[in-house]
């Protein structure tokens, strides 16, 4: 496993530096929520494959492509930036003008996305809105090392609370996290692709109770078990 892993790395090392390709451009917004689409300009959409995808991540995502076709499932596109400030439902939450149009913030970006092809997060998940759950596939790059050879706890919680938020704003819209709870089971090799397979499990006024498994490609790993809380925005309130 030691030596796919280098193997590994090394091509993911000789991706860096390499210009993006193409903008990978969402042709299929479709209806995938308001919340995932709310920029007016045409902005590159992440959630699509890149060279450094391995073959299990390709494979997948043709797999979750397909079931694309009759509706059942939806690609969420992915945006690293503008989406979340610049989108109207959020702007009604965070009042304070400065913080809104602040330089800081000009220069804001989705943490997840942060990175250079192959090196962080390279995700895309897909949602069934009748079964209330998505799917995340998700490869771990390098900079995302913990222990050696594996990913860090906390690169893990991210993606689970990304699998989580996109599940809960589906339904819930602005949403915020206000509780997460994971048991990490194995460790997962570093450049490795997992699942992450998170459902709705309980919407309560404004409380979304969601749940997730992180599990090999081949299912036989259970690597991450997880709850979690989700609160939709109160429009009265202000949040900072
Ligand atoms: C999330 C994505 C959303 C939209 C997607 C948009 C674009 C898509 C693009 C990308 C997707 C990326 C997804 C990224 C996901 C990342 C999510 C985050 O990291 S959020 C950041 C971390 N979280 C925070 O900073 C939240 C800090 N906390 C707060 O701001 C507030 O506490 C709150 C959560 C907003 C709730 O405050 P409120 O004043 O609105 O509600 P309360 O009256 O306090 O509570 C309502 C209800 O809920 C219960 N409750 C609240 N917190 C907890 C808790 N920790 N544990 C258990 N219960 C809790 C509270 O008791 C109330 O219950 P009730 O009395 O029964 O009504």
């Amino acid at each position: 496993m030691l030596r796919s892993c280098t193997a590994g790395l090394r091509s993911l090392w000789a991706l860096r530096g390499r210009r993006e390709g193409a903008a990978r451009l969402s042709a299929d917004l479709q209806p995938a929520r308001r919340l995932f689409s709310t920029e007016k300009a045409v902005h590159k959409d992440w959630a699509l494959p890149n060279p450094s995808w391995s073959k299990d991540l390709k494979l997948l995502f043709d797999q979750f492509m397909k079931k694309c076709e009759d509706g059942s499932w939806e690609r969420l596109p992915s945006c690293k930036h503008t989406c979340t400030y610049k989108s109207e439902d959020f702007k009604t939450y965070f009042l304070d003008p400065q913080l809104v149009e602040g330089e800081g913030l000009s220069q804001a970006q989705l943490f997840t996305r942060g990175f250079e092809d192959g090196l962080g997060f390279e995700y895309v998940i897909f949602n069934n809105n009748d079964e209330k759950r998505t799917v995340c596939l998700f490869q771990g790059g390098p900079y995302l090392q913990g222990i050696p050879g594996f990913l860090h706890g906390g690169a893990i919680a991210t993606m689970i609370d990304v699998a989580f938020g996109s599940c809960a704003a589906i339904s819930g819209g602005a949403v915020m996290t206000a509780n997460l709870n994971i048991n990490f089971k194995r460790p997962v090799p570093l450049c490795s692709v997992v699942v992450i397979h998170s459902q709705l499990d309980k919407l309560e006024g404004r409380k979304l109770f969601v749940s997730c498994n992180v599990r090999s490609v081949d299912e036989k790993t259970l690597y991450s078990e997880a709850t979690g809380l989700f609160i939709k925005l109160d429009p009265k309130k202000s949040s900072t």
